[in-house]
């Protein structure tokens, strides 16, 4: 069997080099025809992935889910051209989550999208309550945009577990800049339900972990 590490590696560089990609195209002023001549070199690297298409439900061989890695997951995955990606550590006081935007996740210029706080947000809270053993779904997500978020900032975010009601749990987070972490810029608020196992079984058949 092929060396799952060697393959998470090499699924890793290729994001890195598809988001600096990303980043270069969204930064970079070329000239129209290049544009054009890039489009066709950008279709032609494509058409070279060749191999077999996961079906819609189906889990990539390197993913652990539910309760670890998603590499094509756009706010975490290694292997994903758009995540940031968000590197996750757990700490006594809920997770942390460090990353900065870029330019390829800006809404006003110079600030990222509100969408790409949300989501981070979204995702870090959802892996707090993994990391109580409940994986979880959002049912509700509250954000508060206190002061933009500068891209190409280093980010700190916060998730915390606030409480638990059977399998429904609160999480509440943040987003803050890493050199001055007691300005908030984004504070959210969560509700996040973890699936019973029919539940579960029903809306992922792909997954493993919860199959007989
Ligand atoms: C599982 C691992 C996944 C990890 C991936 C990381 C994800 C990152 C975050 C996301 O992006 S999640 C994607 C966005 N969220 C969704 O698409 C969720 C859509 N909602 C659903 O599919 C269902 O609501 C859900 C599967 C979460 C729950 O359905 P269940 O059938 O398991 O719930 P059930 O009907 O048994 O209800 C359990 C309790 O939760 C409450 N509840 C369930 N769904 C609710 C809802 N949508 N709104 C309000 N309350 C809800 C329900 O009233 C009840 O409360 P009580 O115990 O007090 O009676």
């Amino acid at each position: 069997m092929e060396d799952l590490e060697l393959r998470r590696k090499a699924v890793a560089e290729l994001g890195r080099e598809l988001r600096s990609l990303m980043e270069t195209v969204a930064r970079t002023e070329t000239p129209t025809e290049d544009l054009q001549e890039l489009a066709g070199e950008v279709q032609r690297l494509e058409a070279r992935f060749t191999g077999r298409r996961r079906e819609r439900s189906e889990i990539p061989g390197v993913d652990v889910f539910p309760f670890g890695l998603r590499m094509y997951s756009p706010a975490t995955g290694h292997g994903s051209a758009f995540a940031p990606p968000l590197e996750i550590e757990e700490t006594e006081d809920g997770l942390v989550g460090r990353c900065a935007l870029g330019v390829a996740h800006e809404g006003p210029p110079g600030y990222a999208h509100g969408g790409m706080s949300a989501m981070l947000l979204d995702e870090l809270m959802g892996w707090a309550c993994a990391a109580k053993g409940l994986p979880a779904m959002t049912i509700a997500l509250d954000v508060r945009y206190q002061r933009p978020v500068p891209v190409e900032m280093p980010l700190l975010l916060r998730a915390r577990v606030t409480g638990i009601e059977g399998r429904k749990i609160t999480v509440s987070g943040s987003v803050v800049p890493e050199d001055d972490p007691q300005t908030i810029l984004v504070a959210a608020e969560g509700r996040f339900v973890a699936p019973d196992l029919d539940r579960a079984r029903s809306l992922f058949p792909g997954a493993k972990g919860y199959q007989n």
